[in-house]
């Protein structure tokens, strides 16, 4: 279970995040939307404990990140699709993660069987195209065999193919009890997949519900997006349930 309470992020005057709370249970998918800028991949790297929340506490299974003896396999992550060695192969790439991360190499060919990259496992990542480098990503956040995952934008670059497989992965690592965190742009996808949608604007969490509870009167998810973002804070908030609640609702209480 991911556990975010009231996190705020501070970058000199910009606050990054502000008083975000947001709970990812065990087996669900959750995604994160929000507007360029909004701060999903802030919130994302506090997770991870990447950047340092300036005041909020993130625990992962109950405890803070650090604090788990085996990070890697409380968390796994994939923020960042640059951060490879253009001269490693995507093996080389994986086993020196797990040196660093103090896991296993025997988990290198599974994790590559599993993103479907073991027939290009020895090629340079410079030849690598972008839906390859994404499902490289996801290999390395499934390195540590970890109970709950975050992701950054991995649908980005994935043709139809790779967005079927990645939609049966999440769905089968979700079924195995695994709380799954994701930033992306997809509408289409997250109305499929997502067992509840967090939307973030300016910092702020302004939406955390069902995909149903978001779209209410609506056209679709896009649409009641664009109307969430558009409108003066707070269109809609949680009521701590994961319910929405409106904004007069809110002035009347
Ligand atoms: N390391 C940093 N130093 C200073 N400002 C930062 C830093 N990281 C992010 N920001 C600022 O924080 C705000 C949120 O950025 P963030 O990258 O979290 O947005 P995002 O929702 O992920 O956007 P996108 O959809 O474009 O990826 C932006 O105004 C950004 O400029």
């Amino acid at each position: 279970m991911i556990e975010i309470d009231s996190a705020a992020v501070r970058f000199r005057r910009q606050l990054a995040l502000d008083d975000v709370s947001l709970t990812v249970a065990d087996g669900q998918v959750v995604y994160l939307l929000g507007r360029n800028g909004a701060g999903k991949s802030t919130l994302l790297r506090t997770v991870c404990g990447v950047t340092r929340p300036t005041s909020g506490t993130i625990r992962i299974d109950g405890r803070r990140l650090a604090d788990h003896p085996s990070p890697a396999t409380a968390l796994g992550m994939h923020l960042d699709l640059d951060r490879v060695h253009p001269g490693h192969t995507a093996r080389r790439h994986l086993r020196w993660i797990c040196a660093a991360a103090g896991l296993p190499t025997g988990r290198v060919g599974e994790v590559l069987s599993a993103v479907g990259l073991s027939d290009v496992a020895d090629r340079r990542l410079r030849a690598y195209s972008l839906g390859m480098r994404q499902r490289l990503g996801i290999a390395t956040a499934l390195l540590g065999d970890p109970a709950n995952l975050v992701f950054d934008e991995p649908l980005n670059g994935l043709d139809i193919d790779g967005i079927i497989w990645l939609r049966g992965l999440l769905q089968t690592l979700a079924a195995e009890g695994r709380s799954i965190l994701i930033a992306s742009h997809m509408f289409a996808e997250v109305t499929r997949t997502a067992d509840r949608v967090a939307v973030i604007a300016d910092g702020r969490l302004v939406a955390d519900g069902t995909v149903d509870d978001l779209i209410g009167d609506a056209t679709d998810l896009e649409d009641a997006f664009v109307q969430l973002v558009s409108g003066d804070w707070p269109v809609n908030h949680t009521d701590g349930t994961g319910q929405l609640v409106g904004a007069d609702e809110m002035t009347a209480s």
